[in-house]
């Protein structure tokens, strides 16, 4: 197994590449696109059971203690170690039960207590004996060998102690995170208030999937993959009709999305064909571009800019590209507005499952197949071949993209390569 490279960089690094001529690097333009955005700062207070996927606008501190008190871990029975005087066996008389939910209780001295697993410890308790460990007999309860003090009680605060730090803002609330703020009996949260985020695909080819063509014109792919990729909990979309290439409809259209929305994303007209004016149409309307010509494939024309405060995020017209870009760059910057502190597309590495070519220049994104694991337990993945930013169909099939590096030529089989699972 080779390693071409030091694969585990420092994040936010993304593909480590240095760039060719004239082209910026992946990791420059995604560093400075990133220093281009700030967080939304505008928070609204959601009930837990609405805030699923949405970023916790502030630091919270456990308002309590977890567990709230000393509790039995197994149903069985709450007793004294210092009752168990002597050699065994001993036995106890069991002076009641107590379940989950009822109040606490006191152990009186020399008995026992039936408790069931979430009950309160009794006071006096310092061990709960699972009932498979016990005989009963009529109201005694015999037992063999002591339990260890504090045996199957779950303390107060063993868990998490009063004010304590529970979540961090920035946190995304998911599973884990809505049980414990459920848990410590908070309803309701504040959040970063929902990203406005505009999709505007310009084309004069464009036609919604549904209608008929005419020669020469095809179907939107760009719009239903981004409206399907900005269906989040955190983001409030915008769903705008696709726009002919004229400059002057571009600029309505822009202008119309930008007046109502923190990010404008456009699809097409960013390269250097004749109807490519997207970036003169943001120049014309006062804004600026910071990122354009990446060291990228697909994705080089992936252009970066502002608006006033509306960021614009200008993906390439073709569909892979657009897809490439978003995945890799544009969601990270989405994710930092909307407030959320770990914004990075997640990795992981594979081994080549046979040898690739490269043509040196541009860091590639190439999407490929997990084929399960090699005898060495490592996951083996296997590029596509002949790929090109136009082929959705391939694109649907790929369940990774295998980055390569700008410089190389050649990786062989067994290679090590990141990867991004889709
Ligand atoms: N002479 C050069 N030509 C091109 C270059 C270059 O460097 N020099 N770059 C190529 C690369 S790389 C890309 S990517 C494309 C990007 O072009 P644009 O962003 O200007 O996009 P368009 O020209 O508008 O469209 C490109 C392609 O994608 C199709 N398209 C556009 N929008 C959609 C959509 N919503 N759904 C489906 N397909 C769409 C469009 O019909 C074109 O086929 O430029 C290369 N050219
Ligand atoms: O780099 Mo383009 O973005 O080949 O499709």
């Amino acid at each position: 197994m080779t390693l071409h490279r030091p694969v585990h960089r420092p994040d936010p690094a993304i593909c480590g590449c240095d760039g060719a001529a004239g082209l910026v690097p992946v990791d420059t333009a995604r560093a400075r696109a990133l220093a281009m955005v700030t967080r939304l700062s505008e928070v609204e207070e959601v009930a837990l059971a609405d805030a699923t996927g949405r970023a916790l606008a502030r630091d919270c501190l456990a308002p309590v203690a977890l567990p709230l008190f000393d509790n039995a871990a197994m149903d069985g029975y709450a007793l004294r170690l210092g009752d168990l005087r002597g050699p065994g066996p001993w036995g106890l008389p069991v002076a009641g039960s107590i379940r989950a939910g009822d109040a606490p209780v006191v152990l009186p001295p020399r008995q026992a207590i039936r408790i069931l697993t979430g009950a309160p410890v009794p006071a006096g308790a310092d061990a709960v004996i699972a009932q498979e460990q016990v005989a009963r007999t009529g109201n005694m309860v015999g037992i063999e060998k002591a339990p260890a003090l504090g045996q199957h009680i779950r303390r107060r605060g063993d868990d998490l102690v009063e004010g304590a730090p529970l979540l961090a803002a920035g946190r995304a609330i998911g599973p884990r995170e809505a049980a414990l703020l459920a848990g410590s009996g908070i309803g309701a949260l504040p959040v970063a208030r929902r990203l406005r985020v505009a999709i505007l695909c310009s084309g004069s080819e464009l036609v919604a999937p549904g209608k008929a063509l005419a020669p020469g014109q095809i179907w939107d792919a760009n719009h239903a993959m981004l409206a399907s990729a900005l269906t989040r909990p955190w983001i409030q979309r915008i769903a705008l009709p696709s726009c002919a290439d004229t400059p002057s409809a571009l600029r309505d259209a822009v202008q119309h999305a930008a007046s109502q929305a923190d990010i404008v994303i456009t699809t097409g007209g960013v390269s250097v064909g004749d109807e490519d004016h997207m970036a003169q149409v943001i120049i014309d309307l006062g804004g600026r571009i910071e990122v354009m010509k990446l060291a990228m494939k697909p994705g080089k024309p992936l252009s970066i800019g502002k608006l006033g405060n509306v960021l614009w995020l200008g993906l390439p017209g073709n569909p892979v590209a657009a897809y490439v870009t978003w995945h890799v760059i544009g969601q990270a910057l989405a994710g930092k507005m909307a407030g959320f502190a770990q914004n990075e597309p997640q990795k992981s590495l594979a081994a080549l499952a046979a040898p690739i070519r490269h043509t040196p220049g541009r860091c590639e994104f190439r999407p490929a197949r997990l084929l399960g694991y090699d005898a060495r337990g490592v996951q083996q993945v296997s590029c596509m071949e002949q790929t090109g930013s136009h082929r959705i169909a391939q694109l649907s099939q790929a369940d990774a993209l295998v980055m390569i590096p700008a410089e190389l030529e050649q990786m062989n089989a067994g290679e090590l390569v990141e990867i991004l699972p889709l």
